[in-house]
């Protein structure tokens, strides 16, 4: 007689209630601990029973995985957890927050400002589609996807993870987790974790909850000083959104909100997001968020547990000292310091996503999934996504004439600056490598390729990354562009506060402008200070974002194959010290407002 928690055809809460019913303290505290792969013993799988894996960013199975090296390692995994006592499967956790950025090969969409851009919802939806597919494809169950961060400063090193400063943009490209997850049925329960085919897709996760965009200076993991009024006018706007699509699973923020950290605060983690808000999915810790509670991190672990617990943590990204992670938490509950109630909350929550989410039924990959990764029809979408994502700032030096679209058939052109060919600086952070990189990281198009395939085979092109004068000056170009911008950061690594334009960009566009025709496109995370004697001397601008490894999207609007659509998410500021400067405050007087946003066409 099967028990009823492996009868697929029973109802959901009911596996759940069975399965709970037969888990010792240590199994149940197992099903809390996410632990890293590179800890992911026997030991800890299939005797200690984790709940969770993930691959931290820039952590493969392997140097430069193929993505049947990566399917092969979860289902490695996998097989252990079912070789446990009552063979809870495990759900494998990846960052693929622009397409499946950790596997070479995989389409690398825009990060999330460059879709903020475009205003477009229905393409976010489809690109969660497009990258749930590709996930799947290597045999990974969970993306901790979307960031919903609604960024309030610049200076911050996720400012690019952040689809906008505008509220009500986060709020709209929520869509995102009906492509990862699937789209919820008319009927479907308010906060319920749903998934539509764990063939296609994956769980989603809303991060991170809540006010990480909004920390003061920008400064990362920092403090988000504001009253609760503007914290849910802002900052918690995009969750209900997600909770009303079912999303399964929200990663709590390493900040703080006026000094509490969020990790730890029974109020926002119980009684609004559960409580007030219904979300019956489960809450996962940041990495080593736990720790993060007591100074130094890590002093008294025994009673950051039991902090973050008690205040509402279901699941926790530990991810590496899990022996002393599940010794304390047992020892927590059998000295009555955490209440049962709370463990049986807690695996509750999250046997019921993993009932949901079909891996139960269908733990390991499915090889007919791997010639999706990277794929041509992926590859056309992430182009349209980098076409709306472009800004286009300036064109023209004056009212009447218009340097834009650029001629196909110009006799000679210089293409130049360090971000013309670099597939590496053009994905940003969270690509391959937990930073990015930068050269031929992964397959893409560089703009310098698309330019090369756009013109026609008349034209000359000169590409020379950083020109001397001679060659500026008797070079007889038809135009110039520049490419130029940031290298690549994530989270703490980019917190700036000196938002000039790398690498000397500022000179090289100045030395080329001077002497010929010059088109400038900015390749970052955020606007950079652009000074006015720099911006005068150019004849157009472009903010490209950080488009990916479809740099041919780029081409499809300069050349005017189509025209630009995008219009900022975020304020253009004039200099760095004019930050934090957002829509609707007083004394507004930015560069470029919010929204600004110039078309090619007089039309
Ligand atoms: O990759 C898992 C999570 C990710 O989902 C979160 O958005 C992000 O805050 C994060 N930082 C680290 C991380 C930070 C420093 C060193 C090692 C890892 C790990 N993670």
């Amino acid at each position: 007689q099967r028990p009823l928690y492996k009868d697929p055809s029973a109802p959901v809460e009911a596996r759940v209630r069975d399965l709970l019913g037969r888990m010792t303290l240590r199994e149940k505290a197992g099903q809390m601990a996410q632990i890293e792969r590179c800890v992911a013993s026997p030991r800890a799988v299939a005797e200690l029973g984790v709940g969770s894996i993930l691959s931290g960013g820039g952590r493969p199975p392997c140097d430069r995985a193929s993505p049947s090296d990566w399917a092969d390692m979860v289902d490695d995994m996998q097989r252990l957890a079912l070789s446990s006592r009552l063979a809870v499967p495990i759900l494998y956790g990846i960052d693929a927050v622009h397409g499946h950025n950790n596997v070479v090969g995989a389409t690398i969409f825009p990060h999330n400002v460059g879709l903020g851009a475009s205003r477009d919802a229905e393409l976010v939806r489809k690109i969660g589609e497009a990258t749930a597919l590709e996930v799947r494809a290597t045999g990974i169950h969970w993306a901790f996807a979307p960031c919903v961060a609604v960024c309030r400063d610049s200076r911050w090193g996720r400012c690019y993870e952040s689809y906008s400063e505008d509220p009500e943009i986060v709020r709209s490209f929520t869509t995102i987790v009906a492509g990862l997850q699937g789209q919820t049925p008319a009927d479907h329960p308010h906060g319920y974790p749903f998934l539509h085919s764990v063939r296609e897709n994956v769980l989603a996760c809303a991060k991170h909850y809540v006010g990480d965009g909004g920390t003061h200076k920008g400064i990362n993991e920092g403090n988000t000083i504001c009253s609760l009024d503007d914290l849910e006018k802002i900052h918690m706007k995009p969750y209900p959104d997600c909770i009303a699509q079912g999303v399964a699973t929200i990663m709590a923020s390493h900040s703080q909100w006026n000094g509490e950290h969020l990790h730890a605060s029974h109020h926002l983690l119980t009684d609004v997001l559960k409580g007030k808000l219904g979300f019956q999915g489960f809450v996962v810790s940041d990495w080593e968020g736990v720790d993060h509670l007591c100074e130094p991190r890590g002093f008294d672990y025994r009673h950051c547990i039991a902090q973050s617990v008690n205040a509402g943590m279901d699941m926790i990204m530990i991810p590496f000292r899990f022996e002393k992670f599940l010794e304390d938490l047992v020892f927590l509950v059998e000295t009555g310091e955490i209440p049962l109630s709370r463990i049986d909350n807690a695996v509750e929550r999250i046997l019921r996503v993993k009932f949901i989410s079909g891996v139960f039924e269908h733990p390991f990959s499915d090889p007919t999934l791997l010639d999706v990764i990277g794929c041509k029809e992926h590859r056309l979408l992430a182009r349209e996504a980098v076409r709306k994502s472009l800004v286009l700032l300036k064109n023209g030096k004056n009212r009447e004439d218009t340097f834009l679209p650029l001629a196909k058939n110009a006799k000679r052109i210089l293409v130049t600056g360090t971000h013309a060919d670099n597939i590496g600086y053009q994905c940003g952070g969270w690509t391959i490598a937990w930073n990015g990189d930068s050269g031929k990281i992964t397959l893409g198009t560089s703009i310098l390729e698309a330019i090369q395939e756009s013109v026609e085979v008349e034209t000359e092109i000169v590409y020379d990354e950083c020109p001397i004068e001679a060659t500026i000056e008797a070079g007889n170009f038809s135009y110039a562009v520049v490419v130029v911008g940031e290298d690549p950061y994530s989270e703490s690594v980019g917190d700036r506060t000196d938002l000039s334009i790398p690498f000397n960009g500022s000179d090289l566009i100045t030395r080329v402008a001077s002497k010929v025709p010059t088109l400038v496109i900015l390749i970052s995370g955020r606007p950079l200070v652009i000074e006015p004697q720099v911006l005068e001397k150019v004849d157009a601008l472009v903010a490209a974002w950080l488009p990916g490894s479809e740099g041919t999207g780029v081409a499809d609007c300069l050349f005017g194959d189509h025209d630009f659509v995008g219009t900022l998410p975020v304020t253009w500021f004039r200099y760095d010290d004019q930050l934090p400067i957002n829509i609707g405050d007083a004394n507004y007087d930015p560069l470029f407002p919010f929204g600004y946003g110039l078309k090619c066409s007089k039309a």
